[in-house]
This record gives structure tokens, C-alpha cells and sequence, in this order.
């Protein structure tokens, strides 16, 4: 874990959550009680993490303690530092799934079932807003390769589609503005018809399509920008960048983007002979990152448990999606 103290010299306390998801995809969630710290807000149950203690055994203590639940199955979900004024916290989050037992608020504490939709509306702690996103985003991104006609570019997402993915970025830089536009049209129809997101390439114009689900931004884009993205975009709208290194996540995390990829993590052929990360070095940003990250370049679809353990949020790709045989 990253609990070294990043300029101050503030103990950082370990804390495991759990992001519990019944069968029916709903999530349980608690009201912290009043005279605990972030008292009266919702929270994802869990709680600090004792001395030698491994995360999987913390998470379960905390489910029964708090909740008389045990979880069957656990998956990293995303690890926030947050700094309050008055403490230090290191968000260790896991999917908690196999509910075992009905719960109840053994602290007294109301409990309920949400909606994963119905997250962003909650007052959670100010440390949880990176978690909602992680929660609500899914972990494959999809990034559109090289077509030669407009049926050729719907065919392939739209297989995709079917074959699961919900998120989808439009890239197609030898495209002139007008016929990029037409058809980002095109595909967002397809998208919105099957419940996938599309994001656009490009600069925060193109936020006030009110069609549009989001963009994505190259690093130059991220370096050049003066707003801030929240305050130009709908609270429904995804806030995308590419990022290469720590100086261009942390303007990310500034600019308040809501996601970010990570790349080149592997050799990719679509940009040969270009230095890469590699995986110690993206598990390392990642872990520091405060917001989920795709890892891009070279990835394949069979990496993604690893990655996933690695904190990372998924896989972003085009040519694991783009290049298969249908
Ligand atoms: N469990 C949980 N804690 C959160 C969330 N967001 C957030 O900022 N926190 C902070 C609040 C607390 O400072 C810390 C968690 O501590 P806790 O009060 O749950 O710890 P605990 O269950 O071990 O309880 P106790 O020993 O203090 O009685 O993390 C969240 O979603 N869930
Ligand atoms: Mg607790």
C-alpha cells in the first residue's frame, strides 16, 4: 500500500471498504454513525485494517462486525489516499460479492440497498467521488481502430457491443472535422440503442453536444486547457484524458477529469519502436493515481485479472477489440 506520508508527516491510516454488490447488482451502503469522523454521511462499510492483517481477512472482520455478512469473493476495485484536514486515509476498495447472511446495521447504523446509478446522487465522504466513478465505469474501453467506410466502423462496435462492451472511444485523427462529427453521430446512436457510452476525441467544445456522453483528451489537450472540465461538463457527461507520466496524471487530477489511461504500459503496433512504461511502472503511477486507470498499449484481454489486481481499473484497447476475427 501507499501510505507513505506525501508532505506531511501524518500517519496515514489503512482502511478496507467494501463496495458489497448483491446478486441482483444492487449496492449496500451504510450512514456512518454521528459521532464518528465524516459522521451522518452514506459510506461503503468497512474500517481500519489491524497490524499484519491481510485486506481480504479485514474486509470480512469489518462485514461482520458491522453488517453480520460474509462476502464469498472479493476484487480490487481502486485505492484512494485522501489527505482531510484532520486525518490521513488510505481507501483500500473491494468489490464484495457472494453475499453470505442478511444484513443488518449492527451499530445501529441505517443501512440500504441502492441502485449503482443512484450512487452519484448520495452524500458520500469528499474521499469517495474517484470510487463512484471506479463503481459506475466498466473495465473494458473500447478505442475505435482504422476503417475504411462508415459500415465498416459500425459493424466492429457493434460487435463489441454485443460481445459486452459499454464504453467506447471514437478515435479516427485522419478524419476531417465534418465527417467526424457525421459519424460520432452515427455511433453514438448505435451505442445509446445497446446502453454503451460514447466519447469523443477532443477539446471541451465538444461537451456542449448535448448528445455526446463524454470526451477524451490527448495529454497536449490536458496540458493546454485553463477550465476546469467539471464545471463545463453534465454531471452525466465522462471527463476522459491520456496520460504518459505523473506530471500529466496529476494535471488530470487538477483539471478534475473523472478517468484517465495509462499508456504505453506494453509495445503496441500502432505505435512501434515507442518507449514504454512497463508494468511495474504503471502499477506504481496507478497506485499513487487518485482516479481509475485504464492501462493502454499492448494489452490484451487475458491480462485483464492481473491488471485488475494491480489496481488498475481494466483494459483500454484497440487492437484487442478491433482485430479479431467476427
Ligand atoms: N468505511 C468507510 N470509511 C470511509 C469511507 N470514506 C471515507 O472517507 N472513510 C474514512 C472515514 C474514517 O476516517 C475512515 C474509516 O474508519 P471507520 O470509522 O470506518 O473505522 P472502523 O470501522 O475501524 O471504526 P472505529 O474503530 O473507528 O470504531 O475512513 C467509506 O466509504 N467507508
Ligand atoms: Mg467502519
Amino acid at each position: 500500500m501507499s501510505s507513505e506520508n506525501r508532505g506531511s508527516a501524518r500517519k496515514v491510516v489503512h482502511v478496507a471498504v467494501a463496495v458489497i454488490r448483491g446478486e441482483d447488482g444492487r449496492i449496500l451502503i451504510a450512514r456512518r454513525p454521528d459521532d464518528k469522523h465524516m459522521g451522518g454521511y452514506w459510506e461503503f462499510p468497512g474500517g481500519k485494517v489491524e497490524e499484519g492483517e491481510l485486506i481480504t481477512a479485514a474486509l470480512n472482520r469489518e462485514l461482520k462486525e458491522e453488517l453480520n455478512i460474509e462476502a464469498g469473493h472479493f476484487q480490487k476495485l481502486i485505492s484512494i489516499r485522501h489527505d482531510y484536514s484532520d486525518k490521513s486515509v488510505y481507501l483500500d476498495t473491494w468489490w464484495a460479492e457472494d453475499i453470505k447472511g442478511e444484513p443488518r446495521g449492527n451499530e445501529g447504523q441505517e443501512i440500504k440497498w441502492v441502485e449503482l446509478k443512484e450512487l452519484p446522487e448520495l452524500d458520500f465522504p469528499p474521499a469517495n467521488g474517484p470510487i463512484v466513478t471506479a463503481a459506475l465505469l466498466p473495465t473494458r474501453y473500447m478505442i475505435t481502430g482504422r476503417f475504411n467506410a462508415a459500415a465498416e466502423l459500425l459493424e466492429k462496435v457493434g460487435y463489441q457491443i454485443e460481445q459486452g462492451v459499454e464504453l467506447v472511444q471514437f478515435r479516427a485523427p485522419w478524419l476531417d472535422e465534418v465527417t467526424y462529427q457525421h459519424l460520432a453521430r452515427e455511433l453514438h446512436h448505435l451505442c445509446k440503442e445497446a446502453g454503451a457510452s460514447l466519447l469523443l476525441k477532443g477539446g471541451s467544445e465538444l461537451l456542449v453536444n448535448t448528445w455526446c456522453d463524454g470526451i477524451h483528451l490527448t495529454s497536449e489537450q490536458l496540458l493546454q486547457e485553463e477550465t476546469n472540465w467539471q464545471s463545463s461538463s453534465r454531471p452525466d457527461q465522462w471527463l476522459a484524458a491520456s496520460c504518459h507520466n505523473q506530471e500529466q496524471i496529476d494535471r488530470a487530477v487538477s483539471m478534475g477529469v473523472d478517468f484517465i489511461t495509462l499508456s504505453p504500459v506494453l509495445p503496441t503496433d500502432s505505435h512501434p519502436g515507442c518507449e514504454v512504461l512497463g508494468e511495474a511502472k504503471a502499477a506504481e503511477l496507478t497506485e499513487r493515481c487518485p482516479l481509475p486507470v485504464f492501462w493502454l498499449g499492448g494489452m490484451k484481454l487475458t491480462n485483464e485479472a492481473k491488471l485488475i489486481d494491480s489496481g488498475a481499473q481494466g483494459i483500454a484497447a484497440i487492437g484487442a477489440f478491433w482485430s479479431q476475427v467476427q
